[in-house]
């Protein structure tokens, strides 16, 4: 694997591989495990963030590689430097990955078609397209649940039509063997005809009393071009996990939401950490996922590394 671009890019083995190697991770929690000593990550972050930002900065440090961190707005792309020439720049200096984040659909095929560009490139939120380590951490933190994911009733309710969370999964659950329902007002709705086959669109009722998994959307407040969104209690009453709807949820079932979230809209403010939540628990499991991607992409991941130790000791 030279580059993580989307899930769309990866086999069910692939997928597989990496949540076996952030289980690893996830089992060893604030371990320093130096697979990276000396050698450096570059982070890049076009659109704001707070969890992704902050959790591959702490996965790239917890793997003892050097994390620099480019601000947009300090840097020479304020000149009209391309993204293509940052990159090229910092590979010039020898930085061997990039994390980026972006608004613009479609720059990473870009990239990755680009004959002089050899660094890793690691996709951490395109446009309305993919979000790859949001869906990873995801599916690390149902699988620990549930103990599997094939089989599993998962129901995405929301902003569908300008989330980039549901664009992976909406590839990556139907590859592993889960049942996907979506459900959200007509304004926010996806094109169906695109729509993987199995994909179910479903009423409010039958997801959130039907599902193993009940995942939240925010509202993408910053991606609506014209008024889709009327109130904040009309939102909530409507399509929000009130209390009186997670009632009705299995007893068995999790509340997930890839955050930040907006208590009181989507979701009521309780329910966050009420006790079917594992909102915090995927925060924690975005570290590992992003250990286990960033290692994978720099040295073949933690088999390989634990395989070269045991040649070294022999
Ligand atoms: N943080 C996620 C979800 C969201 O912002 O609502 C994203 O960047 O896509
Ligand atoms: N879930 C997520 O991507 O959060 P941030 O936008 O804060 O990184």
């Amino acid at each position: 694997m030279k580059n993580l671009l989307g899930i769309k890019h990866l086999g069910k083995d692939e997928i597989e591989a990496i949540l076996r190697e952030a289980e690893y991770f996830a089992a060893r929690p604030n371990e320093q495990i130096d697979l990276l000593q000396g050698r450096f990550v570059a982070n890049l972050f076009f659109e704001a963030s707070t969890r992704t930002r902050f959790s591959f900065e702490v996965a790239e440090k917890r793997l003892g590689a050097h994390v620099l961190n480019f601000s947009d707005s300090s840097s020479s792309t304020t000149k009209g430097e391309t993204i293509y020439d940052t990159l090229r720049t910092l590979e010039s200096m020898g930085v061997e990955t990039a994390v980026i984040r972006t608004g613009q659909n479609g720059l990473f095929h870009e990239l990755a078609n680009e004959p002089n560009l050899n660094l890793h490139l690691v996709n951490a939120g395109e446009g309305t397209m993919e979000h790859p380590t949001q869906c990873l951490l995801d599916l690390l933190t149902m699988k620990q649940h549930h103990g599997g994911i094939q089989g599993l009733q998962v129901a995405i309710i929301g902003d569908l039509r300008h989330s980039r969370v549901l664009g992976s999964h909406l590839d990556a659950l139907p590859k592993l063997g889960a049942k996907l329902m979506i459900t959200g007002p007509d304004q926010f709705m996806r094109d169906q005809t695109a729509l993987p086959e199995d994909v179910r669109v479903v009423g409010m009722e039958e997801a959130i009393a039907t599902a193993d998994v009940v995942m939240m959307l925010r509202v993408q407040l910053e991606r609506h071009t014209g008024q889709l969104f009327s109130s904040k209690e009309t939102y909530h009453q409507a399509y929000g996990l009130t209390r009186e709807r997670a009632a009705m949820m299995k007893p068995n079932a999790i509340i997930m939401h890839p955050a930040p979230f907006n208590r009181g809209v989507e979701i009521d403010g309780q329910l966050v950490e009420g006790k079917q939540s594992v909102i915090f628990p995927q925060v924690t499991n975005g570290v590992a996922v992003r250990m286990a991607v960033i290692a994978k992409l720099m040295t073949g991941g933690i088999s390989t590394w634990e395989s070269s130790l045991k040649m070294a000791n022999c």
